[in-house]
């Protein structure tokens, strides 16, 4: 008959705190880091060891302010990098002794002369762990409701992200319009993450419909926890982020989440929850890779070498 053949669990090695911070953010790119400085700081006190902070954290949301906000992770040829959100992400890190989803900030590429929504992960010592470069571009089109073009100004990504923290387990990281995307949900839980972190912005036609409802089908898909990290609502913004942060367990449920304002959420990951949803309902030795292919076994990117590397 079948082949059911077990795919690994994903570990997670120890109970981990984790805050997701609502950021309300503005125009003033110093302000808003120093501002998520004081909130990583008071995320940090709450006793979370990993914090997230939202997609663009530290400038408006818009195709027409990425140029203009955008850093140099990479060193152009006549050049150091430029890049205070990484100097300041580094340092909230490490002054926190926490690891740090630094949200996305726009990235620009002087090699490639291509800009980016790029997401930085930082480990407690404040080094570099991971670089994500948002893999698929917002673009959407609902008549009198919204249109976006993220690819009229950047490029996407190359590579899935996982990041290993050592104590914990593996966590995979990707931004907010990835959640649409079951495939690399999927391909992250096989390949072993206890858990899918998206940093990201939907807005007020989606969010109500789409934002809740995609956290808990990556969840329940794969069984692990999903977080969702939205910048706060502001409506003088150009911009209406939908807010709403939340924290699905591997059951699906909603386990946390803010509301429109700046706040900032926190939730117990556990590795009981991990095991008792794996017990109970038993997919992993379930699946049917007789009758469909398992899509972590193809081509899976990694390790896109054009990626910013830990600064020296
Ligand atoms: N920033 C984004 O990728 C927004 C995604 C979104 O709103 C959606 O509906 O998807």
């Amino acid at each position: 008959m079948s082949s059911t053949s077990r795919v690994p669990s994903p570990v997670l090695k120890k109970s981990l705190t984790m805050a997701l911070i609502q950021l309300a953010s503005g125009s003033d790119k110093p302000k808003n880091l120093s501002h998520a400085a004081e909130k990583v700081r008071e995320a940090a006190g709450t006793g979370a060891k990993l914090v997230v902070l939202p997609e663009c954290f530290n400038s408006p949301y818009g195709t027409n302010y990425f140029p203009e906000y955008a850093e140099t992770l990479l060193p152009s040829a006549d050049g150091e990098a430029s890049a205070p959100s990484y100097d300041a992400l580094s340092a909230m890190a490490r002054d926190n002794k926490v690891y740090l989803v630094g949200g996305s900030i726009p990235e620009y590429n002087p090699g490639t002369k291509k800009y980016h929504n790029t997401s930085l992960v930082f480990s407690p010592e404040g080094g570099l762990l991971a670089t994500h470069r948002k893999v698929h571009l917002f673009d959407i089109d609902i008549p009198g409701k919204i249109t976006f073009r993220e690819s009229d100004v950047l490029t996407a990504g190359n590579q899935l992200t996982l990041v290993d923290l050592p104590e914990y387990g593996k966590i995979a990281v990707a931004i907010c319009y990835d959640v649409r995307f079951p495939e690399l949900a999927t391909i992250a839980a096989r390949k072993g993450a206890f858990a899918l972190i998206y940093p990201g912005a939907f807005n007020l036609t989606t969010g109500p419909l789409h934002w809740q409802l995609l956290a808990q089908a990556r969840a329940v898909d794969n069984q692990i926890y999903v977080a969702m990290c939205s910048p706060a609502r502001d409506m003088s913004a150009s911009y209406h982020a939908y807010g709403h942060s939340l924290v699905v367990d591997p059951m699906a449920k909603v386990v946390s989440e803010a509301a429109e304002g700046e706040e900032i959420i926190t939730s117990e990951l556990s590795s009981d929850k991990l095991e008792e949803t794996r017990r109970n309902i038993p997919l992993n030795t379930q699946r049917r890779w007789d009758v469909y292919p398992d899509v972590s076994k193809g081509k899976v990117q990694f390790d896109d070498p054009d990626l910013p590397k830990p600064k020296e």
